[in-house]
């Protein structure tokens, strides 16, 4: 196994160079390579291969001649390679976390939350591998049987984002081998090393060759869709942006390949007069600047009754100004740098439109100079409902606050949007608590807290957020088809 190329003195272990390809690490075809950056210092952290549309077809190949055999594999044998799997990588939690925090960015402790929480998947997928169950009945008139089976839906590609480099990996990796799937998978190119050692450990824990395929590269496009044009690739798991999420429908429309979309967000955070104001507060901490606010979770609107909306700008805007930004490896680091300087860009365009249309800054909302992507935690109230911020996606530590009047308009004002992802709702009124999360058009509701976030839960989301869920009984039934067999029984 190739060694990366290049090693950066923080980079806490020994990667792959980047394709993995029928079992075996390899450069691309074409010998392309690309660099990976620390974004807090703008330095390289590695260089890994760079797959062109022929390493593609070679994993494909892989996969499916793997699959004529792995989709045998007894369920207990799955179920263990995933157990070896989820103690290794917590054997391993500190390289790990110190490689999540050195490519993507987020404070130290953060990554060792992702740790536990991705590692989760892994797990519960191991228990859920010898649970696949089936149907048998008598059929109504009594002349036969009906026998229900569910099997492996075939050979699959897995698209993953940046923002949780652990979690959203193993959140597609482990129901696939846990349902008797291979599969390709393609990180993004900006935090591919997290998916490298996952990929090696995973391998190190039994995983037959072909099982799963690691293509890393900067042209996605390139190489995915060849894979979604073949025919033999049978589900499509994506996860990323809406943007991208609507040409990769189209383009499984073709071979009508089966499809998980797990896509953005724009969560409406509501607190009502009789909330937990101090609860509220400590809630919207969490579900704003977790992951600096770059999770698809992240609340980006927030509605708070109109007889407490100044209290909990000002206590959440003294919240914001106290924390600290650094480099996520820095003791005391708080805040961590955005992915890229195009993520800042946006979030500096996003704040100026909004303080534009009359939007007022409690805190922050400058980034501030030197080096590394750096955007601080900022709080706007009397934001204006046209400011571009209420419809776009923020992905960045900013909030935005408005004050509403009754429960229906804040219900309206929260489902005024294209997405459908999760809302958060405080109140300790039990009925308005089921009457406000039976009404909104989400796919998830966080009741009094600001996390939603549990391998064991359905993770997912309606109208432009997604289809399908992942985590819980439902992510493995992404990754199995329904066969019935109509029995035909003599009386
Ligand atoms: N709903 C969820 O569970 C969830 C989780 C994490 C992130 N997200 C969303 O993802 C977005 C941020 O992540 P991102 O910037 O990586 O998203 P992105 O859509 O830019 O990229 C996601 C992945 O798709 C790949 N990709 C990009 N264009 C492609 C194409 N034409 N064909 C095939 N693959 C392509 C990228 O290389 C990357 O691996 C946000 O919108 C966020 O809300 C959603
Ligand atoms: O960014 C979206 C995923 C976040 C999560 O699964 O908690």
């Amino acid at each position: 196994m190739d060694a990366v190329a290049t090693r950066h003195p923080r980079l806490p272990v020994d990667l792959p160079s980047g394709l993995l390809v029928d079992g075996t690490w390899t450069a691309s075809a074409a010998g392309a390579t690309f660099r990976v950056h620390d974004p807090a210092t703008g330095a390289e952290l590695a260089t890994v291969a760079d797959a062109r549309a022929e390493d593609a077809t070679a994993a494909l190949e892989a996969a499916v001649r793997a699959q004529r055999t792995w989709r045998h594999t007894p369920p207990r044998v799955r179920a263990d390679i995933l157990r070896g799997a989820y103690d290794e990588v917590r054997r391993r939690r500190d390289e790990f976390a110190a490689l999540m925090t050195l490519e993507m960015g987020k404070p130290l402790a953060e990554a060792q939350g992702e740790l536990d929480y991705g590692t989760d998947f892994l797990r519960w997928f191991s228990e859920e591998a010898v649970r696949i169950d089936g149907g048998y009945q008598v059929a109504p008139n009594g002349s036969g049987r009906i026998m229900v089976m569910r099997q492996p839906v075939g050979p699959c590609l897995l698209i993953t984002p940046w923002n949780f480099p652990l979690a959203m990996a193993t959140r597609k990796i482990a129901p696939a081998i846990a349902a008797g799937c291979t599969m390709i998978i393609k990180p993004s190119e900006l935090t591919p090393l997290t998916t490298l050692l996952l990929s090696q450990v995973l391998i190190e824990c039994g995983l037959p060759p072909g099982v799963l395929n690691v293509l890393t590269t900067t042209t996605p496009a390139e190489v995915t869709r060849p894979l979604l044009d073949d025919g033999r690739i049978r589900k499509l798991s994506f996860t990323g942006s809406t943007e991208v999420g609507r040409i990769l429908l189209e383009q499984c429309g073709r071979q009508i390949v089966r499809t998980s979309m797990e896509l953005g967000g724009n969560a409406p955070f509501l607190v009502f007069a009789d909330a937990d104001l101090d609860a509220a507060v400590d809630a919207a901490m969490l579900a704003k600047l977790r992951n600096m606010g770059e999770a698809c979770t992240a609340a980006n609107r927030f509605y708070v009754q109109r007889a407490v909306a100044a209290d909990f700008a000002k206590a959440l805007a003294e919240r914001f100004a106290a924390l600290r930004l650094g480099h996520g490896l820095d003791d005391g680091t708080q805040i961590g740098p955005l992915i890229e300087p195009a993520a800042v860009q946006k979030v500096d365009r996003l704040v100026g439109d909004a303080v534009g249309r009359g939007a007022r800054v409690l805190t922050g909302g400058r980034a501030p100079a030197g080096p590394g992507f750096f955007y601080p935690p900022t709080v706007l109230d009397a934001v204006p409902l046209d400011a571009e911020l209420m419809r776009e996606e923020i992905f960045g530590p900013v909030a935005p606050v408005i004050a509403f009047d009754s429960e229906q308009q804040a219900i309206d004002l929260a489902n005024d949007t294209e997405y459908g992802l999760v809302a958060y709702v405080f109140t300790k009124n039990l009925d308005r608590a089921v009457r406000v999360s039976e009404a909104l058009d989400v796919g998830m509701v966080g009741l009094n807290q600001g996390i939603v976030s549990n391998a064991a839960a359905p993770f997912g989301g309606v109208k432009a957020s997604g289809l399908g869920r992942e985590g819980g009984s439902e992510g493995i039934a992404e990754y199995l088809d329904t066969k019935y067999v109509a029995l035909n029984v003599s009386q």
